[in-house]
């Protein structure tokens, strides 16, 4: 029932709010094919959990626009807004190498696309033609890693979807336990996602295929209408583009130690926007076989796994699109553009993190590998090794990255080499780029819970803003703020982050 289908919904009795936003609602206009027309479920007694002010921004909304009545009902769902066009979209996709069939946004719906190109949808906002068994809504406790991760990876200048707000509601959401009920505001120029494609491939229907990708190309690459490698093969050439943001992404998400946690091709942004922040990680030790989602029994989606699973996706994606590419080999070709981006961009990643300001070398890959070697060997905790080792090329003293190894040897070793290669780098230059590329606030698990416990327990946002402030200038020293930016307690090891969310 992925066309016009219905569901029950209340009526909308409330007056809509004037956000001040003019809406132009592009993906609403290739029609009822690709989604359905409905509003969010309003939810009873909605508060505010937090909000983005560089969001806001981005969009335009007038200063105090939470402030203005019927705002916090308008991002809850409770209460429509004026020229939006909500909808949900339907889109298949492969769930942990399994093709799954149809999904859709299941909790998600599209407000609608402002004038000035931003999307924006809210999740958690109710049930949708294609729920399936859930029940349309996301609790506060992963609402508040989502809007959190989101605005932090932005300001590690990781291509993300973003977060304008969360607003939080006593409805009691069942879970493991009864929780309750929130709504992040999502923002991203578009939502959609590989599965969109592998929808419509998997039913047959070409049309819609070449409509969707039309608009993506039109509305995202218009580039890939300019003849170039691919003879005018726009199709050919979309597929090479996203293989390229892909693996900026990859390489991105491996430097920093991000681990997705959920990459079934539902979760993979068409635009290579990070999307779905279920049970990602930042890491604290370094493990590079580490699972950061608990319901990944098999390890699909372990930290070293993500290259080769961006791969895995991409060949679903020029699978859905080889009706419109035409040739396997050219498809195979324009595939083969991610397999030689994400190497160049992860070495170009590692390079910048071991402050290699000048130009490559031949032996760089090979002591990016020898550091994540001695990472691993003891699994070193990966944020604090960066930056200390990037405040000692600074003029800290060596013995503050040493003692972060019971084996001194292999450290002394592979500072060795790494001293040499760095003698050849202007030191100050050096010391500047590892300051601005090794951050020293990444959101870890625990303190994501400890914001998630004030939040949940005593509706106290103090520790969500105090994070969002440090997590959006990363790479600030902050003072007073070392506990943050410090060891991660021996409970975190406990935390258990899943698909349920
Ligand atoms: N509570 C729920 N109610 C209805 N549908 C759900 C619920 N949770 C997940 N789904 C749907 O199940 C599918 C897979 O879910 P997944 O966990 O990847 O996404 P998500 O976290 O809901 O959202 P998104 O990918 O939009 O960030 C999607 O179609 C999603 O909409
Ligand atoms: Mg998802």
């Amino acid at each position: 029932m992925d066309t016009a289908a219905t569901i029950d919904r209340p009526a909308d009795t409330a007056l809509p709010f004037a956000s001040g936003l003019a809406w132009r609602n592009g993906f609403a206009a290739l029609g009822p094919r690709f989604s359905t027309a409905l509003r969010p479920t309003p939810l009873p007694a909605p508060y505010w959990v937090g909000t983005s002010p560089q969001v806001a921004a981005l969009l335009g909304l007038p200063a105090g626009w939470q402030d203005a009545p019927g705002a916090l009902d308008a991002f809850t769902g409770s209460r429509s807004i004026a020229g939006a066009a909500p909808l949900a979209s339907v889109y298949s996709g492969h769930q942990f190498g399994v093709w799954a069939g149809q999904l859709g946004d299941g909790r998600a719906i599209l407000l609608g696309e402002t004038s000035g190109g931003w999307e924006v949808q809210l999740k958690g906002s109710g049930r949708t033609p294609y729920s399936r068994m859930g029940d349309g809504r996301a609790v506060l406790r992963s609402s508040i890693r989502e809007f959190l991760a989101s605005e932090a990876m932005h300001a590690l200048g990781i291509p993300t979807t973003r977060a304008l707000c969360v607003t939080g509601s006593d409805a009691p959401v069942r879970r493991e336990e009864v929780e309750t009920a929130a709504v992040v505001a999502r923002v991203a120029p578009s939502f959609i996602r590989f599965g969109h494609f592998e929808h419509f491939a998997a039913t047959g229907r070409v049309d819609e295929l070449r409509t969707l990708a039309d608009y993506v190309i039109d509305r995202y690459y218009p580039a890939c209408r300019s003849g170039g490698r691919f003879a005018g093969n726009a199709y050919a050439a979309l597929l090479e583009a996203v293989g390229e943001r892909t693996a900026a992404l990859v390489a991105q998400w491996q430097a920093v130690g991000f681990c997705h946690g959920v990459m079934n091709t539902d979760n993979m942004s068409i635009l290579g926007l990070t999307i779905d922040y279920g049970p990602f990680q930042f890491m604290d030790g370094f493990d590079p076989g580490h699972i950061c989602n608990h319901s990944d029994t098999q390890g699909r989606y372990a930290f070293s796994q993500q290259p080769q699973v961006a791969y895995w996706n991409l060949f679903c994606l020029a699978q859905a699109l080889l009706p419109l590419v035409g040739e396997e080999e050219t498809a195979l070709a324009a595939l083969a553009a991610y397999r030689s981006a994400f190497p160049a961009a992860f070495e170009a990643r590692m390079r910048a993190k071991l402050g290699l300001a000048d130009e490559a070398r031949p032996g760089d890959g090979a002591l990016a590998d020898a550091t994540l070697r001695l990472l691993a060997g003891e699994r070193t905790d990966y944020t604090i090794f960066w930056r200390r080792l990037s405040r000692h090329v600074a003029g800290a003293p060596v013995e503050d990255v040493r003692d972060l190894f019971l084996d001194r040897a292999a450290f002394d070793t592979w500072m060795l080499s790494y001293q040499e290669r760095l003698s050849q780098v202007d030191k100050a230059l050096a010391a500047d780029l590892m300051c601005k590329t090794n951050p020293k606030f990444v959101l870890r698990n625990h303190l994501g819970e400890q914001a998630i416990r004030s939040a949940r327990e005593h509706r106290d946002f103090g520790e969500l803003q105090t994070l969002q402030r440090l997590l959006a200038t990363p790479y600030d020293e902050h003072p007073g703020h070392d506990a943050h930016a410090g060891f991660p307690p021996d409970w975190a090891s406990s935390i258990e982050i899943s698909c349920s969310s």
